[in-house]
């Protein structure tokens, strides 16, 4: 299988790259030589490459930012998949796309299903949206993957923001009042990875592609806060010094973007099609800190 992946130095997009190497032919240009802000390169590579599947992994991701810069969030979140999805539609490819949490609103109650209406509160879910809609739209073989809150031992996340502070601070203010699944950036590779083998394997692919195409929820199992997280992160940590960690709401900590209250997605749609259940976040949490050392912030 021919796979071309961007965003090959992300979280997700590095993990990708460990799970997919030796899978056949993999090509993962740097931002310097695949720059999703320009829709014609990626329309040449993939017309000139011809790859089976491209599995997008780069994306605008600074969330407050965007709020300043909804241009740029636009032109790599929603432009590009647009460009992906129609030169991939020429060529007989597949896409394998990532999206988020934040497409929702945050106001139910239970699980958020594949099917469940929008409505994103910041720039940032929106464009992300936006970025669905246009693949979704562009008639080539896609699955959208949501996953949410990512985290990992290297890159930019939250995770690394609070041992970094914790290291810095005498206590940490962590908003305690928006409720989504932490998810370990190898565990959506490994379980993306997995479905892509699933595709290799099925003797007419175009079939499997048409039976399994669409969104897919991919975060792990249970839930719990920001504070939660943090809480349940530094008890694991057992750092020489731990910080005291209040609970506060989020108007205690003002934020350019606006972040649902609730925003954890059900596994059950990726369980009855490919029999795969992502680990609970407590579970994946362990693993990812006995994994290394996280790389200084
Ligand atoms: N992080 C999270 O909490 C969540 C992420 N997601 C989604 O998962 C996917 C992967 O996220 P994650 O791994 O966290 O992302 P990261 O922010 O860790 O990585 C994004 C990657 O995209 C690349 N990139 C950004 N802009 C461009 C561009 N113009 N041209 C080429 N490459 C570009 C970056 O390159 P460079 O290194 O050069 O900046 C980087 O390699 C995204 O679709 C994201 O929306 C979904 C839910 C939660
Ligand atoms: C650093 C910090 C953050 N917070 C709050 C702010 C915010 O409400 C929440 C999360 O903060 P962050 O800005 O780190 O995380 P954020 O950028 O909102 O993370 C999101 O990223 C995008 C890419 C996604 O797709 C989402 O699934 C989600 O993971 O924690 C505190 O309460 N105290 C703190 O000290």
């Amino acid at each position: 299988m021919k796979i071309l992946l961007t965003g090959a130095g992300g979280q997700i997009g590095y993990e990708l790259l460990q799970c997919l190497q030796g899978r056949g032919e993999l090509l993962a240009p740097g931002r310097d030589r695949l720059d999703l802000e320009r829709p014609d390169q990626l329309r040449e590579l993939i017309r000139a490459w011809r790859p089976d599947v491209v599995v997008n992994a780069a994306a605008y991701t600074a969330v407050d930012q965007a709020e300043r810069e909804p241009d740029a969030a636009r032109r790599v979140n929603a432009a590009a998949p647009a460009a992906i999805g129609e030169a991939a539609r020429q060529v007989g490819a597949a896409v394998v796309h990532f999206s988020t949490d934040y497409v929702f609103d945050g106001r139910k109650l239970s699980p958020y299903e594949e099917d469940d209406p929008t409505g994103p509160l910041n720039v940032y879910g929106q464009s992300k949206r936006e970025g669905e809609q246009a693949l979704l739209a562009s008639g080539a073989r896609c699955l959208l993957l949501r996953t949410s809150w990512v985290y990992g031992l290297r890159g930019r996340n939250f995770l690394l923001t609070v041992l970094r502070l914790a290291r810095e601070r005498d206590s940490l203010r962590i908003v305690a009042d928006q409720y989504g699944a932490p998810t370990w950036s190898r565990s959506v590779a490994q379980c993306c990875a997995r479905v892509l083998a699933q595709a290799e394997r099925a003797s007419d692919r175009d079939e499997w592609w048409a039976l399994n195409g669409g969104i897919f929820h991919m975060s792990a199992q249970g839930r719990t806060s920001w504070y939660g997280f943090t809480r349940s992160a530094l008890e694991r940590m057992r750092l020489p010094r731990t910080p005291a960690v209040h609970p506060i709401a989020s108007h205690e900590y003002p934020t350019p973007a606006k972040r649902p209250a609730y925003s954890v997605l059900s596994g059950a749609r990726l369980e009855q099609h490919f029999g795969l259940r992502m680990p609970h976040w407590e579970q994946s949490l362990a693993d990812c800190l006995a994994s290394g050392a996280p790389d200084p912030v």
